[in-house]
């Protein structure tokens, strides 16, 4: 289905490759983890799927085409099979729920029929029965999502990609995002999801590619999220932080940073037990079907480094960001976490004043740069994590949705073919864009991590209907009264037999003669003939006398 045949890819005016050497097959109806450390090039492993890239070097067959062979004006109808799920939801703020969803179909001209059985029909598959008319705003960042996931199904592609969809939601709303995901892939759609939650790839136990450096590093049925990826994320932010101070600091210890610049970080995995866990024995060179859990000893070590890093990256950025004199405990702090021995100390000193004072001087900056104390202390008590970028909750813009969910590539000349004119739908979108703009919902911070035990404990979005209930078993008593064959008494058995039947018929029965005297809604059970019960409904269903 999706096939990487040594894929290198290497953006313009970079000298390293986001993807490096990548081979890998997906099958049809697979569920696919794309993990890695930020950087490690998931999101350019989804581009290139997208044909929104094109490999340097290499081949990707998707579909069973091979995508060097489709033009560009055949991009859009190619995206027609796939959906894309991102984590800032890229909903149109102005549309409600059914338009966000219809919008993507009626740009590809879907009939007025089609998008009025087919919208309703996927939000109530992914739990949003009845929310059609609601805006965005209206909803909470899970439902959002789901209206997310909806317009990237609602026209049936055979695969799915979700970059991050859980980076903006707390762990049990990902959880339930999870659930539908999966829903969605046993209904036979191929989904591949790029993630640094770890306890959602743990829990499910699907296949997992791991990234490091845009190279293959893990592939992996059944797997769980794998102590290499942390181990990677951690010591990456602790490598940023360690430069970021570098570039503040430039009269400092000579050794403490030697040979610490930014790497590959497989190797930087290996030299992981020297890093982030100096008590324990170096963690195991990182080899496909070998991952090993960390020990407590070493997820609190590698927690408290990645703490660290993050809280004083974040400070120091923060005050390079404002431009304003860098705080003092920020550039302490940034210095320290390259030291695995005051990691501890400085996450609590960073963590606490250091972009405090920052945010001080930069509020507005320091509300987007990731890992604020709060997040510094979040991350505490969980695995290794990474500092993604505070995940704001963006409105999309017309093309950003007609490129990810329907197929048009903005930069295209081409416009799909549609049952009405996209170039007014996304130039009257443009207009509603700059209104909606100030109404725009503020950006959010990441979300705690959703661990093991909250994937475990969440509660299914869907909820299937009981097969039986009070009400259910009553209704169908009734019906069945209703609708019971009538006992038929053959006229000669019967004493009172009268000659009202048409000859060589049986009689009525006594019953049927009962029967004529009844209300409709009698006759069919609906009301009782004794007149309403305690309790009963006292609306009438036909007519009483
Ligand atoms: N448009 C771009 N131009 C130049 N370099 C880019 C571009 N997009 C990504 N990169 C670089 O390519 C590499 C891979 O980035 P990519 O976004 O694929 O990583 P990722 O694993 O998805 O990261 P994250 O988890 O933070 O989203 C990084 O070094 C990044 O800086």
């Amino acid at each position: 289905m999706i096939r990487f045949d040594s894929v290198t890819m290497t953006y313009h005016g970079q000298s390293r490759p986001a993807l490096d050497d990548v081979t890998v097959e997906i099958l049809r109806g697979e569920f696919v983890f794309l993990v890695g450390a930020s950087g490690s090039g998931k999101s350019s492993f989804l581009r290139l799927i997208l044909k929104e890239e094109r490999p340097t070097t290499g081949q990707i067959h998707v579909l069973g085409q091979d995508l060097r062979r489709i033009s560009t004006r055949k991009v859009p109808y190619f995206r027609r099979n796939l959906g894309v799920v991102f984590q800032d939801f890229r909903l149109l703020p102005n549309k409600n729920v059914f338009d966000n969803v219809a919008f993507a179909l009626r740009v590809i001209g879907k009939s007025r029929g089609f998008i009025q059985t087919a919208v309703p029909e996927t939000l109530r598959l992914v739990g949003l029965d009845g929310k059609g008319k609601r805006l965005p705003h209206e909803l909470s960042g899970g439902e959002q999502q789901r209206v997310a996931i909806a317009r990237a199904i609602v026209n049936k592609p055979q695969i799915l990609l979700a970059d991050e969809p859980t980076g903006n939601l707390d762990p049990v709303t990902s959880a339930g995002i999870m659930t539908l995901l999966e829903r969605i892939n046993a209904g036979g759609t191929t989904v591949i999801m790029a993630t640094h939650e770890a306890g959602i790839v743990d829990q499910m136990q699907r296949r997992v590619i791991e990234l490091s450096a845009g190279e293959v590093v893990r592939d992996e049925r059944s797997a769980g999220y794998g102590i290499s990826a942390e181990a990677i994320a951690v010591e990456i932010e602790a490598t940023d932080a360690a430069a970021a101070a570098a570039s503040v600091v430039p009269t400092r210890e000579p050794g403490a940073t030697k040979g610490r610049g930014r790497r590959p970080a497989r190797k930087s995995a290996v030299r992981k037990g020297a890093t982030a866990a100096p008590a324990e024995a170096p963690a195991p060179a990182v080899e496909p079907a070998a991952a090993t859990p960390a020990t407590p000893a070493s997820e609190s070590a590698a927690a408290s480094t990645a703490a660290t890093a993050a809280a004083a990256a974040a400070a120091v950025a923060a005050a390079r960001k404002s431009k304003a004199p860098e705080p003092d405990a920020a550039k302490a702090a940034a210095t320290e976490a390259a030291e695995p021995d005051t990691a501890k100390a400085a996450a609590t000193e960073t963590a606490e004043s250091a972009p405090a004072k920052a945010a001080e001087s930069a509020p507005t900056k320091a509300a987007e740069i990731d890992a604020t104390p709060a997040e510094a202390k979040a991350a505490k008590p969980s695995r290794g994590r990474t500092t993604k970028k505070a995940p704001t909750a963006k409105p999309a813009t017309a093309e950003d949705v007609l490129q990810d969910a329907s197929g048009f590539d903005s930069a295209s000349p081409e416009i799909p073919a549609t049952g009405e004119d996209a170039d007014a739908v996304v130039a009257a979108l443009r207009s509603e864009e700059t209104a909606a703009a100030a109404s725009a919902p503020k950006a959010k911070r990441a979300a705690p991590k959703v661990t093991a035990e909250v994937m475990r404990d969440a509660p299914p979005l869907y909820v299937e209907p009981e097969a039986t209930d009070e009400v259910t078993d009553e209704a169908a008593a009734i019906t069945a009264a209703a609708t019971a064959p009538v006992e038929r008494i053959p006229a000669a058995g019967r004493d009172d037999a009268e000659p009202d039947g048409p000859p060589g018929r049986p009689a009525p029965p006594a019953s049927a003669k009962k029967s004529a005297n009844l209300t409709l809604a009698e006759r069919l059970g609906l009301r009782s003939p004794a007149g309403p019960r305690p309790g009963d409904d006292d609306q009438e269903v036909g007519p009483v006398k």
